[in-house]
């Protein structure tokens, strides 16, 4: 009975490592292999071409090929399978050689098989070994699976059957080439190398299966690390990406020498212990390269370096695991490698072979190695597994395998599925091989379920929150300010979006000098981490962070005393809008109050008192020289009536002033006379200025340059003080009425009838037609001579017309006519003012009734004037109003 493996599936993984058991199969139903059934078709029908299909490629995932080609990697929004070759090993390397590879089977031949004393009861058994090693125990299916069948021996004791793996990204055969090799596995990352995407190819295997061999090659057959290298300078070269990126590459190995710790090597030359501290390896050179030749011989230099031993699996065992960095990074301008901007790294990581001990023979050292690398495999495989089984189910945890290798936690970001990584498997196809292949393959199958989803970004992401949240925490057990815990988050999230800082810039490098030119070419950092300071990657960014905080706290300040130094601003400014509202008015003032003042000194120089004569033997209380003090502390308003008064005397070259003032004060009554007016226009300026309110008449200059006029041609010539010379002004505070009254009074009382104009300006002025009939009565020389001149707000030019004779009541231009009989003032004025103070100001029409008050008013009639009696009336009315 045939049994047929089912068609393999392209994008599914099967593996079959323990199919049911069935009852023994007779040697005659043993599965062939497909060659074999093949051959066994007669040839007259044609046999199904299935080797031709399946030998078509299919990939797995269709746009996997084009993102990796075409397409960046963000814009792949499919999952990749983490992708797994399988190489076989050719049975007889060295006899595919020719000529040489002859020799060198001889030589072998000719030396002796294990390097460690063989055992002597084995011996015998060795021939027989020796002739089954040319029976292959892995068929290749096609090229996605194959078939592992045990050896007959272990068929017939242990019932093992043959096992076929599937899903392989691509199995190569043991006549693939290395190039053929590399254009499948390796070019893809190269690509993506290229174009700053990051990648990792590890070469997983046991021991002398070809897993150096893969990855360095030799001179004939270089690796996977010299083709790719030739590639990646050979693009930089065609698209001139080579004069704005610089290449470096790094060596280095995990070695337990003698079951001690593991340790770290750089692999270059002067190369020295490594330490590996939180995913960064402290000390490791990295030396820029130019072109191909001088990173091979820097690689070569280093395989050199690397602890390899003789075992009875491989004559050059590696003992340690190898990984090579290769970083590409963007230049300056100035040729400086920008390492803070995103850098991409190829790595590429040579393991150590895994060995069982019955097959090695290991002992001593031997075996204290290979424990080793044993036990990195097994770790290796754990983190793997755990990946795998955390992305199958998110709600658990991933098991932190990686902590117990170095390698795994240098690599702690591939084995969590951080980044992209590809696996090479290489077994050796002999017979005496299968239980070494069977445990690798067994191991690897799950890894092809493994899956990678737009890593490269969250990676970066991941990679940046772990740096800077352990640059945070140390910052935080050093500088014990936690107050300013808020800015360093700030700070974190600002530099690693910013400077999309990587884990690969961070791992530290020492940078050998090829050349003098390519030194400068260097950062600082990279500089000071030439001189293999311990602390210097973690003080350098802890000094980074420290700078970045304070960057960001002066920036917080800065935006904080801008805000108030806005705010003060706008104060200032309100205040000095304030300040200048303040000085424009205090300016007013100012002219208003200088305006005034100078007001005030004509008005003084004005009404300097010649001389102050009392007419009447009136009794007057006060000194004269306390009458001017009066004048000057009455109000604006009293100045108005003072300066009216004083302006009816203008051009008057001298005369009497007479103040009197009533002893008793009742009615408030000041009279002044006799003002020397010497500077006439500025008093009728300051006159015209101010508006008087209570004259509404007065509302324009013309008036009172006609009143002046009239004043003008009004002369008076006497000069004298005297009885005959006096002018009167009586101011009328309760009024503010003045009337001036020029001459003296004539005893005759001839009346005067005013004009129709003097009567407007008196009805205008609400005049008290009383103060009318006392203007007319004090005007006794002559009706058509003395005038009585209201000088606020009346027109008097009609006056003037009508009196082109006689005397004018105010000017004194015209001198008096010596003919004209000289008047003297009567007593009725003095006699009135002397009544004033005393004067019963009872009606007229109320007499006072009985004897007392009858006599009185008959004494009193009898001596006064028709004059004074119509003056007392008027007094009488202003102090009733
Ligand atoms: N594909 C191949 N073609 C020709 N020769 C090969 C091939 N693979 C391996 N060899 C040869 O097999 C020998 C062992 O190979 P290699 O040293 O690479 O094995 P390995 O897996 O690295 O072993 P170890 O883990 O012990 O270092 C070498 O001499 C190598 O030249």
């Amino acid at each position: 009975m045939e049994m047929k493996s089912p068609p393999p599936c392209p994008t599914t993984v099967t593996v079959r490592r323990n199919p049911p058991r069935k009852a023994r199969a007779t040697p005659s139903t043993i599965v062939p292999l497909p060659m074999p059934l093949s051959s066994s078709i007669p040839q007259d029908i044609p046999s199904f071409p299935i080797q031709d299909i399946l030998s078509i490629e299919v990939p797995q995932n269709p746009n996997s090929s084009l993102s990796t080609s075409l397409s960046a990697p963000s814009e792949d929004p499919i999952a990749e399978n983490l992708k797994v070759f399988l190489r076989i090993r050719p049975l007889n390397p060295l006899q595919s050689l020719g000529k040489q590879g002859k020799i060198a089977v001889q030589t072998l031949k000719s030396r002796t098989k294990n390097a460690w004393p063989q055992n002597p009861t084995t011996k015998n058994t060795s021939k027989t070994k020796i002739k089954k090693k040319s029976e292959n125990c892995i068929t290749v299916n096609d090229s996605h699976s194959v078939t592992l069948c045990p050896p007959p021996a272990l068929q017939d004791s242990k019932r093992v059957k043959s096992e076929v793996y599937e899903g392989f990204s691509h199995v190569f055969n043991a006549d693939s080439s290395q190039d053929e090799v590399y254009e499948k596995m390796v070019d893809p990352l190269v690509e993506d190398f290229i174009k700053g995407k990051s990648g990792m190819l590890a070469a997983l295997g046991p021991s002398g299966s070809g897993k150096t061999h893969t990855v360095f090659g030799c001179p004939r057959e270089p690796g996977m690390l010299p083709l790719a290298l030739r590639r990646i300078f050979s693009r930089s070269k065609e698209s001139g990406s080579q004069l704005s990126r610089s290449f470096s590459v790094s060596m280095f190995e995990i070695y337990s020498e003698r079951g001690k710790a593991e340790r770290m090597f750089d692999l270059f030359q002067d190369g020295g212990d490594l330490f590996l501290q939180q995913s960064t390896i402290k000390g490791l050179q990295e030396v820029i390269i130019s072109d191909v030749q001088e990173a091979e011989s820097l690689i070569a230099c280093g395989m050199l370096k690397r602890a390899t031993a003789m075992t009875n699996s491989n004559n050059q065992s590696s003992r340690s695991q190898c990984i090579i960095n290769i970083r590409s990074a963007p230049k300056k301008i100035d040729g400086e490698v920008d390492l803070q901007s995103k850098s991409a790294v190829l790595t590429i990581v040579d393991l150590a072979g895994a060995e069982r001990e019955k097959r090695t023979g290991n002992q001593g050292t031997r075996l204290l190695e290979s424990n080793f690398i044993n036990n990195t495999s097994m770790v290796f495989d754990l983190c793997l597994r755990s990946l795998l089984e955390y992305q199958k189910n998110p709600k658990k945890t991933l098991q932190k395998h990686f902590q117990s290798s170095l390698l795994t936690r240098y690599l702690r970001d591939y084995l969590e599925g951080k980044k992209r990584m590809t696996l090479i498997l290489t077994v050796k196809p002999g017979e005496e091989d299968y239980l070494d292949a069977s445990v690798l393959l067994r191991q690897a199958s799950p890894y092809m379920k493994i899956k990678f989803n737009n890593v490269e970004d969250s990676f970066n992401s991941l990679c940046n929150k772990r740096n800077f949240q352990t640059t945070r925490t140390e910052q935080l057990k050093r500088m014990k300010y936690s107050g300013l815990e808020a800015c360093v988050i700030n700070e974190g999230k600002g530099v690693g979006g910013e400077s999309q800082l990587q884990r690969e810039d961070i791992v530290p490098g020492r940078v050998k000098e090829v050349e003098p030119q390519k030194v400068l070419g260097h950062s600082p950092r990279i500089i000071n981490l030439e001189a293999n300071d311990s602390t210097s990657v973690g003080e350098d960014y802890i000094e980074l962070a420290k700078r970045e905080r304070k960057n960001q706290v002066m920036q917080n300040m800065a935006k904080a005393l801008w805000n108030v130094l806005k705010q003060y601003k706008n104060k200032l400014e309100v205040a000095e809008n304030e300040i200048h509202s303040l000085r424009e008015c205090l300016a007013n003032e100012k002219a208003l109050c200088s305006d005034l003042e100078n007001k005030l000194k004509i008005l003084k120089s004005c009404c300097s008192c010649r001389e102050a004569a009392v007419v009447s033997p009136v009794k007057v209380d006060e000194p004269r020289t306390n009458i001017f003090p009066k004048l000057e502390g009455c109000q604006s308003t009293d100045l108005h009536e003072v300066k009216a008064g004083v302006l009816n005397l203008k051009d008057s070259e001298s005369i009497n002033s007479e103040q009197r003032s009533e002893a008793t004060g009742t009615s408030g009554v000041a009279i002044a006379s006799c003002l020397d007016v010497e500077n006439f226009d500025d008093l009728s300026n300051l006159f015209i200025d101010q508006k008087c309110e209570r004259f509404p008449g007065i509302d324009n200059a013309k008036d009172l340059n006609d009143s002046e006029d009239v004043g003008r041609n009004d002369a008076h010539s006497d000069g004298v003080a005297t009885d005959s010379g006096l002018s009167e002004s009586v101011i009328s505070s309760s009024q503010s009425l003045v009337i001036v009254r020029n001459d003296s009074c004539s005893s005759t009382g001839e009346q005067q009838s005013l004009n129709e104009k003097d009567k407007k300006c008196l009805d205008q002025l609400a005049m008290p037609e009383e103060d009318v009939l006392f203007a007319q009565e004090c005007n006794v020389s002559d009706a058509t001579e003395s005038k009585l001149k209201l000088v606020q707000g009346c027109n008097v030019s009609g006056a003037t017309e009508s009196e082109p004779k006689g005397p004018k009541l105010i000017s004194h231009s015209k001198p008096l006519s010596s003919e004209k009989p000289k008047r003297r003032l009567l007593p009725a004025s003095s006699i009135l003012l002397k009544d004033i103070g005393t004067m019963d100001l009872e009606d007229e029409n109320e007499k006072p009734k009985g004897t007392r008050g009858e006599r009185k008013w008959a004494v009193d009639e009898s001596k006064r004037t028709q004059g004074s009696i119509t003056l007392l009336r008027l007094l009488r009315s202003n102090l009733h109003q």
